[in-house]
Formats: structure tokens, C-alpha cells, sequence
């Protein structure tokens, strides 16, 4: 039988970084929500090998594979003999600061838990998801939570107001490694996260907009003039809200009436490759 699992993108409303802990990582404060743009997964039953397949260039085909890397992790701590084929159709961008190779592996996770039958719940699902990376966690839950620690300790809130979800995603391609290791945490910006909180449990859309806030937008903005660039057009068209998601280079904006939305979206379209003009998912869908 194959199972199909839908793997969405993810925002950051909010990305504070505290500092950086003796482990290397950075300790986090994040308000992270999905949003309606999603790779879609493929696994097909296989007697004994995994294989991944991408018709993307971008993507790896092999055990670099966040999604291949999830099905190793399954089936070696279970004692697992059966295999998986995982084909992924990629409509993420890569490296863009949206969460897609994170949430193709915990797609994985919850694709496989039902496919070899482990029976595994959502949170132990979500610490297998750590041990692959920090935004795994979050991915196997979806929706919107305040994710702490290296960004794997989730708590779940609630939905932000419907609105449209601008994205615009430069050419460039940015590693995370690399944005975390320039960031120079004397002088560097902070978001209020219990500002956002509070606006996120009151839905409270004005507030949300108002304290959107990325601690690591300052250090792609000054390695990629581009990013500065959409933020601009962004706000000139009239956006609610203009933020860098995660290290970038993707901006987003958000914004509540249609017209604007597809105003800032044509704008744009003029500009970039890859522009999506999105909703917010806001609710998990996994349970
Ligand atoms: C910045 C964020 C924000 O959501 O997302 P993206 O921009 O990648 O989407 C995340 O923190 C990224 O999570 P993820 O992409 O899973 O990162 P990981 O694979 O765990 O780590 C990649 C590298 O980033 C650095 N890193 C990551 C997370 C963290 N809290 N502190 C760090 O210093 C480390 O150098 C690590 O080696
Ligand atoms: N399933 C996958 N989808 C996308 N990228 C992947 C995947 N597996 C591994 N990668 C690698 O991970 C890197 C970061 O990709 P991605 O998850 O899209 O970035 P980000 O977390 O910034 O949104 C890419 O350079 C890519 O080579």
C-alpha cells in the first residue's frame, strides 16, 4: 500500500537567538507557523532497501537526504527488515529558510510509523525528529507553536488570524551553518516573543505584525543585498508585516486584504523567480 504525506513550509512570525550554548547550537526562542506551500511524499513499500527520488536538481538522492536519513533512523532503532522507496515532489524552494528538507524528513517519520505499523505517537515521533535536526521537531507536528532549546521543544498555540502569506525567495541559496556561525550576538536585534505570544493567544493581527522580529535577518541582509531589496518592494506595496523566514534568504509577508496580497505578489513576480502567494495552515493536521 502507498502512502502519501503532505509536507508544508514553515514561517518564522518571530526568531530570537539567546546565545550560543557549549554544544556548538544556539539556544532559541521561536514562533514558527505552517503555511500552505508543501512537497508532496511518495512512500512505496520496498522488501528491504530505502532509496529517495527527487525530480528536483537541488535535492540529494542519497543518504544526504533528510528524508532518507528519517527512514535509516525508523527502521534501525525498530529492528525494521522491510525497506521504502520515497520519491518527493519538491515545491519548496531549497535552502531558503523555510523548513523544506526538515519537513520532508518528518513527513517521513509519520509516512513510515503507519507504513511499518510502529505505532508511535506524535511526541516520540517529534524527539526521533531532533536527532535529524533542530526544525524537525516542530515539522512532525505542524500548525503553530513556540519552539525553544536548539528549536526542538515544541508547545503548540493557537492559529494566527486568517491571512495571506507573501513569499519571495531570491536566487541565492543560504546556509544555515554558515548564518548562525556570522552572527555576532553584541548589538544584534531581539524580537519580544512574549509580545508575540500574547498576540497569537488574543488573535490579535495587528499585534502579531507588529512584533514580527528575526534575530538572524541582519546577518543574511548584510551578506545578500537582495534580501533588503524584496523587503523594501514588500513594504512599498503596501505589506502588514516584512520579515526574513529562519536564516533566509526567503522574505514574507503578510498581509490581510486580497487585493494587496496579489498587488505585493505581481510586484514581485517582476522581481523574482519564485514568488508564492499562500495561506496560513495555522492548525496541526497531525495527530
Ligand atoms: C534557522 C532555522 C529557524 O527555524 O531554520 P532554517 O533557516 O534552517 O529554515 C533553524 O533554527 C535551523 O534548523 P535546522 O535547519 O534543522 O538546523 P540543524 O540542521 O539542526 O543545524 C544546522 C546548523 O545550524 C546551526 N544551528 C542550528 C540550530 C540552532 N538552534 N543553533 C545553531 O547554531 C548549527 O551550526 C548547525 O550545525
Ligand atoms: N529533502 C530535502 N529537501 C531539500 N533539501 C535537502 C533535503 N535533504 C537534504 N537537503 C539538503 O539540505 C540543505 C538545506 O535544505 P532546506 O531544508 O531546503 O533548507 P532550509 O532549512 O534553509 O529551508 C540543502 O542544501 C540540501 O542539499
Amino acid at each position: 500500500m502507498q502512502i502519501l504525506e503532505k509536507a508544508p513550509a514553515k514561517i518564522n512570525l518571530s526568531l530570537d537567538v539567546l546565545h550560543k550554548r557549549s554544544d556548538g547550537f544556539h539556544e532559541v526562542e521561536m514562533v514558527m507557523t505552517t503555511v500552505d506551500l508543501a512537497d508532496r511524499i511518495e512512500l512505496t513499500p520496498r522488501p528491504s532497501e530505502i532509496s529517495v527520488e527527487s525530480e528536483s536538481r537541488f535535492v540529494p538522492n542519497d543518504e544526504r537526504n533528510l528524508a532518507y536519513r528519517a527512514a535509516k533512523l525508523m527502521k534501525d532503532r525498530f529492528g525494521v527488515e522491510k525497506g521504502v522507496k520515497i520519491f518527493i515532489e519538491k515545491n519548496i524552494p531549497v535552502a531558503a529558510g523555510l523548513a523544506g528538507g526538515s519537513s520532508d524528513a518528518a513527513a517521513v517519520l509519520r509516512g513510515v510509523n503507519r507504513m511499518w505499523e510502529l505505532g508511535l505517537g506524535m511526541d516520540e515521533l517529534a524527539r526521533l525528529g531532533a536527532e535529524i535536526g533542530s526544525d524537525v521537531s516542530f515539522c512532525v507536528y505542524g500548525g503553530t507553536a513556540l519552539a525553544t532549546g536548539r528549536g526542538e521543544k515544541i508547545q503548540s498555540m493557537q492559529a494566527p488570524p486568517p491571512c495571506w502569506v507573501v513569499l519571495s525567495k531570491p536566487t541565492i541559496g543560504v546556509s544555515t551553518q554558515s548564518i548562525y556561525q556570522n552572527l555576532d550576538l553584541d548589538g544584534a536585534e531581539h524580537p519580544n516573543t512574549t509580545a508575540m505570544v500574547e498576540a497569537l493567544k488574543n488573535g490579535d493581527y495587528e499585534g502579531i505584525c507588529a512584533n514580527v522580529g528575526n534575530t538572524l535577518e541582519g546577518v543574511t541582509l548584510a551578506l545578500h543585498e537582495e534580501v533588503g531589496q524584496i523587503k523594501t518592494q514588500m513594504k512599498q506595496a503596501g505589506a502588514d508585516a516584512v520579515l526574513m523566514s529562519g536564516s533566509g534568504p526567503t522574505v514574507f509577508s503578510l498581509v490581510e486584504q486580497d487585493a494587496r496580497a496579489q498587488r505585493i505578489y505581481n510586484s514581485l513576480k517582476g522581481f523574482c523567480t519564485e514568488v508564492y502567494m499562500v495561506r496560513m495552515l495555522g492548525y496541526r493536521e497531525n495527530t
